[in-house]
C-alpha cells in the first residue's frame, strides 16, 4: 500500500550542466540538486574532474548527481570518490546488483532510471515490478526511453502509469515550465513522493542551458505546488 507523504514541495533537478554560468543559476533559481552526464556519448558529457570542479560551487543541501551509463562497476566507484556527497544516478542496462556494487553496496545513495517506451507500448511497462526489483534505488526516476538513453526531449504517456507506486518518484522526460505542473497533479498522489527532472527543456543547446528557462520552469513547479 503506498502511503504518499505530506507533498511540502516538488524538488527539482536540472540535468546536463557543463559550465559555471549555468551551474550558478540553477542554484539561483532553487534547484535542489544537479545532474552531471558522465556518458561519453551524451553531447552533455563531462569527465568525473570537471563534475567535481562545478559540483564544488554548489552551496550545501544541493546534491550533485553523477549520471552513468553501463559505466561498469570501477570506474564508477572512482568517479563518486572524485564527487564528495554525490548520488549515483543508474541510466543505462545496469541490473539491480550491478547498481547495488556501483553504489558501494549502499555508500552512495542512488537513483534507477525506468525508460518508458512511448506511446501506447508503455503500457506494458510493468513499474511496480520494476520498483520492486530495483527496491534498494533511493528513487526510481521515470524517463522516456529513447535512442541515445536519456536527454531525448520527449514525454512518454504518464496516464500509463499505474494508480500506485510505493517508491519515491522522479518524473523526467520532456519536462518544460508547460507541461510540468500537469505531471505533477497527474502523479503526486501515485507514489511516496514526487521530485522532477528535466535537460531540454531548460536548454539553449544541448549541454548549455537558458537561465531564463531554469527559472520559468521552477516557478511552474512552484505554481503547481501552490494549488496543492
Ligand atoms: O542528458 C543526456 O544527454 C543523457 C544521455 C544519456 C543518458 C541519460 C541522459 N540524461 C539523463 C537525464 O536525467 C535527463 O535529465 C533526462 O533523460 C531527461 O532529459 P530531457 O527529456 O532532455 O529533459
Amino acid at each position: 500500500m503506498t502511503v504518499p507523504l505530506p507533498h511540502a514541495r516538488t524538488r527539482i533537478k536540472i540535468c546536463g550542466l557543463t559550465r559555471e554560468t549555468d551551474v550558478d543559476a540553477a542554484v539561483e533559481a532553487g534547484a535542489d540538486a544537479i545532474g552531471f552526464v558522465l556518458y561519453p556519448a551524451s553531447p552533455r558529457a563531462v569527465t568525473a574532474e570537471r563534475a567535481a570542479e562545478l559540483a564544488g560551487r554548489l552551496p550545501p543541501f544541493v546534491t550533485p548527481v553523477l549520471l552513468f551509463v553501463n559505466e561498469g562497476v570501477p570506474a564508477t566507484l572512482a568517479a563518486l570518490a572524485e564527487v564528495s556527497g554525490a548520488m549515483a544516478q543508474f541510466h543505462g542496462d545496469e541490473t539491480p546488483e550491478q547498481c547495488w556494487e556501483a553504489s558501494g553496496r549502499g555508500a552512495h545513495r542512488f537513483m534507477r532510471a525506468a525508460r518508458i517506451p512511448l506511446g501506447a507500448a508503455g503500457a506494458a511497462f510493468d513499474l511496480v515490478k520494476y520498483a520492486s526489483d530495483y527496491s534498494r534505488a533511493h528513487a526510481i526516476l521515470l524517463d522516456a526511453h529513447v535512442e541515445a538513453y536519456g536527454g531525448g526531449g520527449k514525454a512518454f504517456d504518464w496516464s500509463l502509469l499505474p494508480p500506485a507506486v510505493d517508491a519515491h518518484l522522479v518524473l523526467s522526460g520532456g519536462l518544460a515550465p508547460a507541461n510540468v505542473g500537469d505531471g505533477i497533479r497527474q502523479l503526486r498522489t501515485r507514489c511516496k513522493s514526487l521530485s522532477v527532472d528535466v535537460s531540454s527543456g531548460v536548454e539553449a543547446a544541448k549541454g548549455l542551458k537558458d537561465a531564463a528557462k531554469i527559472h520559468a520552469f521552477v516557478a511552474a513547479v512552484r505554481a503547481a505546488d501552490a494549488l496543492s
